[in-house]
């Protein structure tokens, strides 16, 4: 479980966090929806311990990433961006590098990387050389990475930015598998259409706080559209910042 408690942080002179609270549960995935500027990326880094906020709490599964970033972060996977990737490296190397990173011994850190890729089906590529890799094999690399030791709660930045139609696909069936196994998902989107596919439950941000919260249903039903993104609109104010 992810929970943020009154999250202040001031960047220059723009308030990017004004007061926010909301918590994602296990077994869900939990869409953090707004327009551009609205504190997504500054939310999710102050809860991976990237940021600190000026006042207010992160926590993990109960652990304050403040106080134990260590133990916050080895319940905490973080879905890089996947075209960032070491193109140099293979899957195996790649997934566990970051295994060893994340505290995991070496033997411990080989073991767990072989799991992942097998669980990913990633077997026959696990061995080559990323550079050159598919979007979708890029996915998988940058997902393998995120869960490979094995935490309950999982963040993605815009995870599907810049991704063709078979790769978001891909993206999708992978986050329905975590939640269906009792991940806690949390990611962030300003894509309407993805956000209604996915998200069991929605945190709608503007200017650094949450609007509303509720299922897409509940959403639409409380402001009376039929239609998530007029529903949206009418809860921001604004469509400024909004992609369909
Ligand atoms: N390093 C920075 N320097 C200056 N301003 C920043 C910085 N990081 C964030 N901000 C400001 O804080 C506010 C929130 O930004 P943030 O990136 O969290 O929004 P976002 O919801 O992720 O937006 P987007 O959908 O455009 O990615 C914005 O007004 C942004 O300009």
């Amino acid at each position: 479980m992810i929970r943020v408690d009154a999250l202040y942080k001031k960047i220059g002179t723009v308030q990017a966090l004004n007061n926010l609270s909301f918590q994602a549960e296990d077994g869900h995935i939990t869409g953090l929806l707004g327009p551009n500027g609205a504190g997504k990326t500054t939310c999710l880094r102050t809860v991976f311990g990237l940021l600190k906020p000026d006042s207010g709490t992160a926590e993990i599964d109960g652990i304050d990433v403040s106080l134990d970033p260590l133990a916050a972060k080895q319940r905490l996977g973080l879905f890089p961006d996947p075209f960032g990737l070491y193109e140099r490296l293979t899957p195996r190397e790649y997934v566990r590098f970051f295994a060893e990173l994340s505290g995991m011994d070496s033997m411990a850190a080989k073991e767990a990387t072989a799991r992942v890729l097998t669980q990913l089906q990633m077997d026959e590529i696990a061995d080559r050389r990323c550079k050159g890799f598919s979007q979708g094999q890029r996915m998988k690399t940058a997902l393998a990475q995120a869960i490979v030791h094995q935490p309950r709660n999982i963040i993605l930045d815009e995870p599907t930015r810049g991704l063709d139609v078979m790769s978001t696909r891909v993206l999708r069936e992978m986050l329905k598998n975590l939640r269906a196994q009792g991940h806690c998902v949390l990611f962030s989107s300003h894509v309407m259409h993805e956000v209604a596919a996915l998200c069991d439950r929605v945190i709608v941000m503007a200017r650094g706080e949450v609007v509303a919260i509720g299922s897409p249903t509940e959403l639409c039903e409380r402001t009376g559209h039929d239609s998530l993104e007029e529903a949206f609109i009418q809860l921001i104010g604004t469509d400024e910042g909004i992609a369909a």
